[in-house]
């Protein structure tokens, strides 16, 4: 049993408080909705978890785990980080190698999230929503306990989504945890609900 302890979070963004004493713990099998209007600070408070945003004040952590959290996580955003000139696959390759993890099935991937067919072109040429399957490939590629989504499913088509649907469903049931911020439905049904005001 894996816990995310977020405890008393500020984060500051341009100088300006966007969360501020923000408390609670997700565990195992949990998918913790982030909701709230335009601005609120979902995307912040994702970005933090994954350490690419500074916190002020409070404490983050995974237990139990080693070393910072966004070690142990995925983010899931709207930046893809695709190298335009690269293919699908070699960015695939390019990101394992970076992640850790060379040598994985970037094909059975591939095939996981329906852009097997796909694998030799390069990503300039992709859809929005073939970008955001390509992230879906990431999250198999790596196992990491904890994913954060942000706006998951937006590009996404029916068939995309349920088998994102499958993906987290699958993830959770492994022991894995989740947090997603989303203004649409989640294919999976959420443990809690945290509703952000905008300041
Ligand atoms: N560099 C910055 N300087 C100042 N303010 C910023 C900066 N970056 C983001 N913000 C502000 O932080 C606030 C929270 O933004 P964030 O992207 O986390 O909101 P969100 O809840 O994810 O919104 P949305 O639903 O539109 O995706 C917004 O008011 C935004 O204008």
């Amino acid at each position: 049993m894996r816990q995310l302890s977020v405890c008393d979070l500020a984060v500051e963004r341009g100088g300006r408080p966007i969360l501020a004493d923000l408390s609670f713990t997700l565990r195992s099998r949990e998918l913790l909705l982030v909701t709230g209007r335009n601005g609120a600070g979902k995307s912040t408070l994702l970005r933090a978890i994954a350490g690419l945003l500074p916190h002020v004040a409070g404490t983050i952590s995974i237990d139990p785990a080693d070393g910072p959290v966004g070690e142990h996580a995925h983010y899931f955003g709207h930046l893809d980080g695709l190298k335009s000139s690269l293919t699908v696959a070699d960015n695939l390759a390019l990101w394992t190698r970076i992640a850790g993890a060379p040598g994985v099935d970037i094909i059975a991937a591939l095939e996981e999230v329906g852009l097997d067919h796909l694998d030799d072109l390069p990503a300039a040429y992709l859809s929005a929503g073939q970008r955001r399957r390509v992230g879906l490939a990431r999250l198999l590629l790596v196992r990491r306990p904890l994913w954060l989504l942000d706006e998951p499913t937006s590009a996404l088509d029916a068939e995309a989504e349920a088998t994102f649907g499958d993906l987290l469903a699958a993830h959770l049931a492994r022991g894995g945890l989740a947090i997603a911020a989303t203004h649409r439905p989640m294919p999976v049904p959420a443990t809690a609900t945290l509703a952000l005001e905008a300041r």
